[in-house]
């Protein structure tokens, strides 16, 4: 019963941390995590390499590969125009299935949770069936990467957002949507957690503080980069 009802086996539960905004501990299995961080490394010999986008003249300290678009501040294109002027690789259709699975159990985690609305799964764009993303920016933090706070303000479409994180844990800064500061959490997300912000919280402020150097499961540590974490974010364009 000590192993039941231990502090961390409620902390691993999913939760809603802000109306729109819920986090899926665990959501990926080991054999699912350990085949997205197979993918990556097939995502990583091209055709466009994983880059530090620049913004406002400074590189980001995240490396990124874009699967159905390339992201740079403010627009979408589907060559890289910027670093080799490949085209990316297509969206893979089992990242929307993927993508529906995790709407889908938000969806479930919002219905039970007692202190939200019973309109707000529909309310904040939690219909696994509807969901269409089309971009996926994969991102890798070696262990001194951050990622400040920001939006991700660049679709067109208020589809919910859905990240996974694989690799070392981090703390994850989930904010408000009218500033960059305060109120604001601080969740560490571990390799196979799955978060998504959609509603209510699809423009909230959000960045990464710290990576947690050498705490991957063994399935999952990115021998081959030399640790760290990925993170895959799942977005509807709303372009074409
Ligand atoms: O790494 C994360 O968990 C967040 C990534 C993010 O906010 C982004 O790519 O826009
Ligand atoms: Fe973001």
């Amino acid at each position: 019963m000590d192993a039941l009802f231990a502090d961390d086996a409620f902390d691993r539960a999913p939760r809603v941390i802000a109306p729109g905004a819920v986090w899926l501990p665990g959501f990926l299995d080991e054999a699912g995590q350990s085949w997205i961080i197979r993918q990556y490394a097939q995502w990583r010999s091209g055709p466009v390499p994983a880059h530090a986008t620049t913004i406002r003249g400074h590189p980001m300290s995240v490396t990124t590969i874009g699967l159905g678009w390339h992201w740079r501040p403010g627009r979408y294109d589907r060559e890289a125009r910027d670093v080799n002027n490949e085209r990316v690789l297509p969206f893979p259709d089992w990242m929307t299935r993927l993508g529906r699975q995790v709407i889908d159990a938000a969806a479930e985690a919002v219905a039970a949770d007692p202190d939200s609305p019973a309109s707000a799964p529909a309310a904040w764009g939690l219909d696994p069936g509807a969901y269409e993303p089309d971009v996926a920016l994969v991102n890798y933090y070696d262990e001194s990467a951050k990622m400040g706070m920001h939006q991700d303000k660049d679709e067109h479409d208020p589809a919910p957002v859905v990240s996974l994180s694989l690799g070392d844990t981090c703390t994850f800064r989930f904010g408000n949507t009218e500033t960059k500061n305060r109120p604001y959490e601080d969740i560490r997300l571990a390799s196979g957690d799955a978060f998504v912000f959609g509603g209510p919280a699809r423009f909230a402020f959000h960045g990464v503080t710290r990576i947690h150097p050498d705490t991957a499961p063994s399935y999952a540590r990115l021998d081959d980069l030399g640790g760290g974490r990925i993170n895959i974010t799942m977005r509807a364009t709303g372009r074409d």
